[in-house]
């Protein structure tokens, strides 16, 4: 079992605890960024599971999508758009779009993020 699987298992959300998402906002940690505007910052994922996969994440944090409220509508179409504008230049074969919600999604990060996977065929169901 991947260790973010094992993460996703015993992942606990502490709306009051930061993820490592915060980190990567505020720069204390490094990432490979790929672009950031105001309100949203798109990153290389640090496990990549396909050739191509990179995370779109709101800067201010939405826990996980249960949690997105009516307000947040206008960001969370900016994630999607701003996952379709990398993706559309990276990954001109197409690509596949994941959000993992709780327990059972397989969160491991409290801080909603669009997976943007693609460079290889997807399988379909997904596991
Ligand atoms: C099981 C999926 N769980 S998840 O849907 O919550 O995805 C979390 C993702 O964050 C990625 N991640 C964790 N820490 C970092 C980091 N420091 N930089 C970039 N990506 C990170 C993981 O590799 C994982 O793909």
């Amino acid at each position: 079992m991947s260790s973010e699987v094992e993460k996703a298992l015993s992942a606990k959300l502490d709306a009051n605890k930061p993820t490592i998402f915060d980190k990567i906002i505020s720069k204390e940690i490094p990432a490979k960024i790929i672009y950031e505007n105001d309100k949203v910052l798109a990153f290389h994922d640090v496990s990549p599971q396909a050739p191509v996969h990179f995370l779109v994440i709101p800067k201010r944090r939405i826990a996980l999508l249960d949690e997105a409220k009516e307000n947040d509508k206008e960001l969370l179409g900016e994630l999607l758009l701003t996952a379709s504008e990398i993706a559309k230049e990276k990954l001109p074969g197409g690509y596949r779009l994941v959000i993992n919600n709780g327990k059972d999604g397989c969160q491991s990060v409290f801080h909603l993020h669009v997976h943007v996977l693609g460079g290889r065929q997807m399988k379909w169901p997904p596991g």
